[in-house]
């Protein structure tokens, strides 16, 4: 394996996790404070890591292209497969849902201002999945283009952005303790989906091979990266607001206003803005792909005009419909993705490592790689799952 290939499944890992759902980190933690905040982020990247652990455990044993759909059919038959799908497929458009409602957010804003009309919210929504819809109907070949410039934007606003945001950064703000105990429970689920990449887990393994140190690597160190930057634009934005500023904002435009107006400079501001329209661009590119991807494989569509419309109009019209019901969703729908996410990357991996550690020892076959933390692992993961699940739907 080339250090090539190391260095580009890494920035696959933490390219997948840095994502629109960053923006939404200082918005759904808002009047926790900058302390409590870190630890919860820290627990649960801990706890996705702990778990993408499982999965290069559970791939060891399968040929290099085994599909996440194939290894649950394996390990765990016909009905794991079923549930692997559907909440693949629930996840994919929870996200969808959000890119569209933070994207349409920011669209209907430059819009507005640009033409100098009041347009109703629901037009930015509109003219944002018409856009990303007509790439992905193009083909992959298409998005993967943009999607490469894009990326190299994005990583260049965020550097950017960081760099200004850090020196504004008031450390009495940091300081203050959270305004009420029950935000951190409508805290979690954000956070938790804003860790998520372990949809890209079989494709690093189909990219690298079956090579379990370096997969081990990878992992961990793919999802610490967005944890550090994620700790550092938590630094920035709570460290420029304070903590009942932040709370008066539900929305991701109303959010990016305030930071704007309460820094001091225009390049900092126009940073934010930009960093917030790539992110929200190349996950929204990314993740749509996949559904359309899943979709035109499942319901076996032909890769002609006719098909690909087809399959484009259902993979776009419900997450579009649910961004024109809700134009301020962004938070809402990336805290309902935490469900699904919490089956494909806590349920299935911890069973599916279960079913195949029991089979291994049964038939008294070689051990191989072992993720620490025995049975005691295996069901505190399974509780943090219940945990983030109740979170969101008590929170
Ligand atoms: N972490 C991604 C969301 C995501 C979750 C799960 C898989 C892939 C992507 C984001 O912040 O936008």
């Amino acid at each position: 394996m080339t250090q090539n290939k190391f260095f580009g499944s890494l920035l696959l890992i933490a390219g997948t996790t840095i994502g629109a759902g960053m923006l939404a980190l200082p918005i759904a933690s808002a009047g926790l404070g900058f302390g409590m905040s870190s630890m919860i982020m820290l627990i649960l990247w801990a706890l996705m890591a702990y778990t993408a652990l499982l999965m290069v455990e559970i791939h060891q044993f399968a040929p290099s292209d085994a599909s996440l759909n194939q290894l649950a059919r394996n390990l765990l038959g016909a009905k794991g497969q079923v549930v692997a799908s559907i909440a693949l497929m629930f996840l994919l458009y929870a996200l969808c849902a959000a890119y569209i409602a933070g994207g349409g957010e920011q669209v209907h804003q430059k819009l507005s201002s640009w033409l100098g009309l009041a347009l109703p919210p629901q037009a930015g929504a509109i003219f944002f999945t018409l856009l990303v819809g007509t790439i992905v109907g193009l083909g992959t070949h298409c998005v993967d283009l943009i999607n490469r410039m894009l990326f190299s934007l994005k990583i260049i606003a965020l550097i950017l952005m960081l760099a200004l945001l850090l020196p504004q950064v008031e450390g009495t703000h940091l300081l203050e303790l959270p305004l009420e105990q029950g935000l951190i429970v409508s805290a979690i689920p954000v956070i938790f989906t804003s860790f998520g990449f372990h949809g890209s887990i079989p494709s690093v393994v189909r990219y690298l091979g079956v090579e379990v140190k370096s997969l081990r690597k990878i992992m961990l160190l793919g999802s610490a990266l967005p944890l550090l930057i994620y700790l550092l634009w938590q630094l920035g934005s709570q460290g420029v607001l304070s903590q009942s500023q932040l709370m008066t904002n539900q929305s991701l435009s109303g959010f990016i206003n305030q930071l704007a107006s309460v820094l001091h400079s225009q390049y900092l501001s126009s940073a934010i803005s930009v960093f917030a329209d790539l992110a929200l661009a190349t996950s929204f590119l990314g993740v749509s792909l996949g559904l359309f991807d899943f979709i035109a494989a499942n319901l076996r569509q032909e890769d002609n005009a006719t098909g690909r419309s087809v399959t484009a109009a259902i993979t776009f019209v419900p997450p579009l419909g649910f961004a024109l019901f809700y134009p301020q969703g962004f938070i809402t729908a990336l805290g309902y993705a935490a469900i699904a996410l919490v089956i494909l990357a806590i349920f299935l991996p911890v069973a599916m490592v279960w079913v195949q550690r029991q089979a291994r020892d049964k038939a008294k076959l070689p051990q191989g790689y072992r993720v620490s933390g025995g049975k005691l692992g295996l069901v505190l993961a399974l509780l943090c799952g219940l945990a983030v699940i109740s979170a969101q739907l008590l929170g």
